[in-house]
């Protein structure tokens, strides 16, 4: 073969290649492509043969390229540097798209060792960089769907909670968790033992609420043998039971004044006496308590003790209604009915829009305990693929309308809306909605097309009314 046959047998095998091929010279200007490059980046050979390899932008080059006043330089060109293997980057096609490519960037030295030039190989990965993607994608649904120690929440409130459970789990601090019946305060207790160094001992829990007096001091601090009728033989209280883990009083408020005052004792001696006993039993044991009570309004009617209080309120955590974070209601919606799918032979593929609309408009004063019933009540009802409203719990279905514009109400706080006033009235649930023509229907009760007649007939200007 002669020079001319062995440069086109050269050409033919570099333009079979899959990968594109790029050959830089020290000045940063393209010396040759080959044909894979051609379709990568979908300019011609002879489009960028000539140009500065900085036409393609490339994100990998950031970190070699030396930038003077007036000119730029290669890294690479530098004596003693090396080759650049598997970077993962992007390079900026002729349609002005960034490919995601894999790049390798090998040094052509002349016989004394000075850079002739670079070869640069480029591998499409975009399918690659979709399927991770995807992979992230899921990731993130699974996580979402496991929720943070079974809590479910993507509101930034539940992320705040979140965050405050991993701090509470740093410290032994007594933890008091207020919320709303049905706001998750089990899970949160249960959250923060399993997030704390106690977390291979016990975690023991007691409602206050459930037993009488005379129950609940036994239960709590035990009893010996013969301590009353019926005492047959000494029984260990939760507090020695949880020795070592984490104890959760649920419904704190409702534990008489008598108990109130024991268990102040234990909490700042860590000591207490067992029903009848003479001896003190020392416990090590993390407090964590909840309420739906207002605690405050107790201890001004000497209901509760305040010393008590001060005692557990160390570390407050607030659960919010689900009211205040409907933006959960379409994860955990999804997250339920995919559970109540994996238990049973049913495949139900979620709300219509239209149940879902009452599921974001109801109040759900039983917050997620009522949501996660009425969904298993609906799933059992149905016998579609989806849960229409029809198939929702009468409440939900009915109150939907009424209760949402209360909400509205509740969540734009401060909005008092002039009475006898139309056009005020109309201008005041504009400014509360920020200009949200559907919201301000709603909470006026009337319907979108009202709202915007009654704009016309009083000539308001929404872009007045928001920057006001
Ligand atoms: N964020 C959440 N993610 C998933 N499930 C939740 C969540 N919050 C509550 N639940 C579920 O709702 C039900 C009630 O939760 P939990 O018992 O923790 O509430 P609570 O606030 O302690 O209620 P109560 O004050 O009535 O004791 C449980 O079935 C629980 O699993």
């Amino acid at each position: 073969m002669n020079i001319k046959e062995i440069n086109q047998y050269w050409e033919k095998i570099i333009n079979t290649m899959n990968d594109g091929l790029m050959v830089v010279a020290p000045d940063c200007s393209i010396l040759m492509v080959n044909s894979a490059f051609e379709q990568m980046t979908g300019y011609t050979s002879k489009e960028i043969t000539g140009q500065s390899c900085k036409i393609l932008e490339c994100d990998a080059c950031e970190s070699t390229l030396i930038k003077t006043d007036d000119t730029s330089s290669c890294r690479l060109f530098r004596p003693g540097q090396t080759d650049i293997k598997r970077c993962r980057c992007h390079a900026l096609c002729k349609d002005g798209t960034f490919l995601p490519i894999l790049k390798n960037a090998s040094i052509l030295r002349d016989d004394h060792g000075t850079a002739m030039g670079v070869v640069e190989t480029l591998t499409d990965i975009s399918e690659l960089t979709r399927l991770d993607r995807q992979v992230h994608q899921l990731e993130r649904q699974v996580h979402l769907e496991k929720g943070f120690y079974g809590i479910l929440g993507n509101s930034r409130a539940m992320r705040n909670v979140f965050d405050l459970i991993e701090k509470a789990a740093e410290s032994n601090a007594p933890v008091i968790i207020l919320g709303e019946s049905g706001t998750g305060k089990e899970l949160v207790a249960n959250a923060i033992h399993m997030c704390s160094s106690r977390k291979q001992q016990p975690f023991i829990k007691l409602n206050c609420a459930a037993l009488n007096e005379s129950l609940l001091e036994s239960e709590l601090f035990g009893h010996v043998k013969g301590a009353f009728t019926g005492a047959h033989t000494r029984r260990t209280g939760r507090f020695e039971a949880a020795h070592g883990g984490s104890f959760f009083l649920d419904e704190i408020g409702d534990a008489p004044l008598s108990i109130q005052t024991k268990l102040l004792r234990v909490l700042e001696s860590g000591q207490f006496e067992a029903v009848g006993d003479v001896n003190p039993t020392s416990v090590d044991v993390r407090i964590i308590t909840a309420t739906n009570q207002d605690l405050n309004a107790m201890i001004s009617r000497r209901l509760f003790r305040e010393d008590l209080f001060f005692r557990i309120n160390v570390i407050p955590i607030h659960l919010p209604p689900l009211r205040h974070r409907t933006e959960e209601i379409p994860l955990l919606v999804n997250t339920f009915i995919h559970r109540l799918n994996s238990q049973s032979e049913k495949t139900i593929i979620g709300l219509t829009p239209h149940a879902m609309e009452r599921f974001m408009a109801y109040e759900w004063p039983g917050n997620i305990r009522e949501l996660k019933n009425a969904l298993e009540y609906a799933y059992v009802i149905t016998e579609k693929d989806s849960i229409h409203a029809d198939h929702l719990p009468r409440q939900i279905q009915k109150k939907s309308k009424i209760t949402r514009q209360a909400t509205l109400k509740r969540t734009h706080k401060n909005i008092s809306l002039p009475r006898n006033n139309e056009k005020e009235a109309l201008v005041a649930a504009l400014k509360t909605t920020g200009g949200n023509q559907s919201q301000a229907a709603r909470i006026l009760g009337i319907n979108r097309v009202t709202v915007w007649n009654r704009m016309k007939k009083y000539g308001i200007d929404l872009q007045k009314i928001i920057t006001q």
